[in-house]
């Protein structure tokens, strides 16, 4: 028998290093899924690795698979290491199976040392609708191999065991999907609407052997888990950053997507506003190299204004240097950022880089929660931040460093595709229009239904009212109805799995 723990241990490691994550994805078949599986990610980490074949061991050993001069074949490519290090761990003979005969000498479609009427057993990582485990099985039987079994890390049960049976395959998951669903569960890990969500999901979308879908009932295969129909209780809980999660239940809790961009040239002035908008907001924008008088006392005043008013710092720097330089624009220089700043902006346009740098500054302070927003797209008339450049952002944002960023920076609804990551637009005012050197503004409503902003920041909106505190309650107000009538899929609001 497997070990239970282990194996729920494993299952929790893999959702913790985005093996797989829940959110609103675009799967190559067409349709959007609410579970993404990427198990590429495994080999960067050897622990992972190890113990996962440990367990593929003995569950082949379970399963009395092993048979006397059986070989294993990894579906490719994402199986092949797997399979490479069953093979070698378990002493059993391994064949590759090429995508592509070759062109030129043996044109061989298997690799490996083998004789007609040989078993051999099939390793995957992820299945579906079974489709690349058939080819495989396709090409190892005119081979003359003998395939009867698969060995799966993951069924995603969407019809892949039956349609692998269909074809003489037997399919034995590690994991199967409802599986995973529950070890996270109790774990607390995910909340009981994802659950249901990714079940309903499932049920609704089956997959037959010949590629077209079967939804259960008739009903419309719907993703309940897309971003902006998701309400902020649900998404802290799939946030990866910790100081998301926080922020996420500040926002449900004090119940505003206000972020004020106090963007005033004295250190008073800012205090000031920091008062009296205070309870509205959760978050203040700051940009400090804009304040004349900057200084410690500054800081610790700002400091209890947010604890007092429970609201999150956020200051503007937008770093887009090297790693290693904005290190110490973040810890050192006049401002020392790092030290008071909850969160910072951060230009997506060096890389990763420049994450590890910003990172690598509060790395001795494990206790202080830190986090960023990078900008993916910018909201001024002829911004060069285009498609390929905000998606190329959401991959560092996800795949780089999780557990610092808070969220990204854009305009448009269909960046930010994560609901654990919140989108936080400026360009936000009453009366939609453009300033006098192109910064662009849109009304509150139509920049969280239509634009799908969380946070929405405001500057000279509140900071030029003659009632700035009055103002701020006012867009307070306005955008948290248009984020209501957002989750509540509102016919006046945008369609709620648009
Ligand atoms: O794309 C961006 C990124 C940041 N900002 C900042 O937001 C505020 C907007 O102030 P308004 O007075 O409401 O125009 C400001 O601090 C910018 O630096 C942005 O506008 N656009």
């Amino acid at each position: 028998m497997l070990n239970e723990e282990k194996l729920q241990q494993l299952a929790l490691k893999l959702f913790e290093i985005d093996a797989f994550k829940f959110g609103d994805f675009k799967m190559k078949v067409g349709i959007n899924s609410p579970v993404y599986f990427d198990l590429r990610v495994i080999v960067s980490h050897p622990d992972v690795m190890d113990t996962l074949t440990d367990l593929l061991n003995e569950f082949i050993a379970d399963k009395k698979l092993s048979q006397a001069g059986g070989h294993l074949c990894g579906v490719p490519y994402t199986a092949l290491p797997l399979a490479t290090l069953v093979s070698i761990k378990g002493n059993k003979p391994m064949l590759i199976r090429r995508k592509e005969a070759k062109k030129y000498g043996t044109k061989k479609l298997i690799e490996g040392k083998f004789n007609a009427d040989d078993t051999c057993l099939i390793i995957e990582d992820v299945v579906t609708s079974g489709s690349s485990i058939l080819e495989t099985v396709e090409d190892l039987r005119s081979e003359g191999l003998v395939v009867t079994d698969a060995i799966v890390v993951v069924d995603r049960e969407q019809g892949g065991a039956k349609n692998t049976e269909e074809r003489g395959v037997r399919m034995h998951s590690l994991y199967t999907l409802s599986y995973l669903l529950k070890v996270l569960l109790e774990a607390k890990r995910i909340e009981e609407s994802t659950v249901k969500a990714v079940a309903k999901y499932i049920e609704a979308c089956q997959i037959r052997s010949d590629g077209s879908f079967m939804h259960g009932n008739g009903t419309k295969v719907v993703n309940e888990l897309t971003r902006v129909g998701m309400t902020f209780e649900a998404r802290a809980d799939l946030a990866k950053c910790p100081l998301a999660k926080d922020l996420f239940k500040l926002i449900a809790t004090k119940k505003t997507t206000l972020c004020l961009a106090a963007d005033l040239a004295t250190s008073e002035e800012i205090l000031n506003i920091a008062e009296a908008a205070g309870p509205y907001i959760c978050i203040l924008k700051t940009h400090v190299d804009i304040v004349s008088d900057f200084s410690e006392q500054f800081v610790r005043s700002l400091q209890s204004l947010a604890k007092k008013h429970n609201f999150l710092l956020l200051e503007d720097r937008k770093f887009a240097d090297i790693g290693n330089t904005v290190a110490q624009q973040y810890g050192g220089g006049l401002y020392r950022i790092a030290e008071w700043a909850d969160l910072v902006t951060v230009h997506s346009l060096p890389g990763q880089g420049i994450l590890k740098g910003l990172k690598a500054t509060i790395s001795d302070k494990p206790a202080t929660l830190r986090g960023v927003f990078l900008l993916a797209e910018m909201s001024t008339q002829g911004a060069l931040t285009d498609e390929k450049y905000a998606t190329a952002t959401m991959k560092i944002a996800t795949e780089m460093e999780s557990d610092f960023v808070a969220g990204i920076v854009c305009q448009g609804k269909d960046v930010v595709t994560s609901p654990g990551l919140l989108q936080l637009t400026p360009g936000v005012k009453l009366e939609e229009g453009v300033d006098t050197l192109g910064q662009l503004y849109d009304s509150p409503e139509r920049v969280v239904k239509e634009r799908g902003a969380d946070i929405c920041v405001v500057g000279r909106g509140i900071l030029n009212s003659k009632t700035p505190s009055e103002m701020a309650r006012v867009y307070r107000d306005r955008l948290w109805e248009a984020y209501l009538e957002r989750v509540s899929g509102d016919k006046n609001g945008s369609e709620k799995n648009g």
